[in-house]
């Protein structure tokens, strides 16, 4: 199905169910402003890579979608954030149910220091889950592809474990409490290749299941694993937009815009 496309960017909006829908969202950080205005309808079940030039905004969106800037002391954001019609920046819009809905998983692996179980049953001990404590860290574990390699030692310290296999149980802690969507911010680049790749294919399987949206620098990354691709750049005023959103493999082989053909092929950025 063609996607319709804006005349002054190029903007496609993905056919099917929306996982989030992002209406003119704009960030500042006490008076500066980080990004301004970014539309963009984020599909169901699918991954999203958001690439651009360091500085250019990518974590400050990422973080608009589960209302982390909540934490952030001076930060204000303005605009909409929409999942099932359902305003995420409405007043009575519970943050604490937003992250239960939207999880984030960050760029260095940060599990507590506590046991590989209790990593994992973090997060139903918080939320008061009532049933089985034990077979939803199994199922979590399981679905990080991590259980193999942790099911004999789940009482070990969870920072004795490799950095992949952190970042792998940090996304098994965050899909215990059963999100549908999960932002990730660069959560391969503390990793070797090897434990990149095992992410890249958890993310692949994941996605038949979740919503992804993934912050990379790395192009080559966004053009492996994602569906959909978003570029953003920073003007003279260092304002972060989205110049261009489109299927990755359209975005790769054809960009409408000079500025993401020059970025993706190494003259900017
Ligand atoms: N907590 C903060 N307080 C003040 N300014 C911030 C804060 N976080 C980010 N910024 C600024 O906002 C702008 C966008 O930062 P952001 O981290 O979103 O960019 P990015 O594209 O993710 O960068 P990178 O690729 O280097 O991680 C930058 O100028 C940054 O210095």
């Amino acid at each position: 199905m063609s996607a319709p496309t804006t005349e002054r960017r190029h903007i496609v909006v993905p056919p099917g169910q929306p996982a989030l829908r992002v209406e003119t969202l704009s960030v500042w950080y006490g008076t500066r402003q980080a990004i301004r205005e970014i539309s963009m309808v984020i599909p169901e079940r699918s991954i999203t890579a958001i690439i651009g030039p360091s500085g250019c905004g990518k974590s400050t969106l990422l973080r608009a979608f589960n209302r982390m800037h909540d934490t952030t002391p001076g930060a204000r954001v303005e605009g909409k954030v929409w999942r099932n019609g359902i305003d995420l920046y409405a007043p009575d819009t519970d943050p604490v149910w937003v992250r239960r809905q939207i999880g984030m998983i960050f760029q260095r692996p940060n599990p507590f220091p506590k046991s590989i179980f209790e990593n994992v049953a973090f997060g139903l001990r918080v939320n008061g889950y009532r049933g089985d404590v034990a077979a939803r860290v199994e199922q979590a574990l399981r679905a990080a592809a991590l259980w193999d390699e942790v099911k004999d030692k789940l009482d070990a310290s969870a920072l004795a474990l490799s950095g992949g296999q952190q970042q792998r149980l940090c996304i098994a802690r965050a899909l215990a409490i059963e999100p549908q969507i999960l932002l990730m911010d660069e959560p391969c680049s503390a990793l070797d290749p090897v434990a990149t790749m095992r992410i890249e294919d958890l993310m692949r399987e994941l996605a038949k299941s979740y919503t992804i949206v993934i912050v990379t620098h790395n192009m080559q990354q966004a053009s492996r694993v994602s569906d959909y691709t978003a570029f953003m750049l920073a003007g003279e005023d260092r304002i972060g937009e989205l110049i261009e959103y489109a299927p990755t493999r359209e975005m790769f082989i054809r960009p409408r815009d000079r500025r993401t053909e020059d970025y993706i092929t190494g003259r900017i950025g």
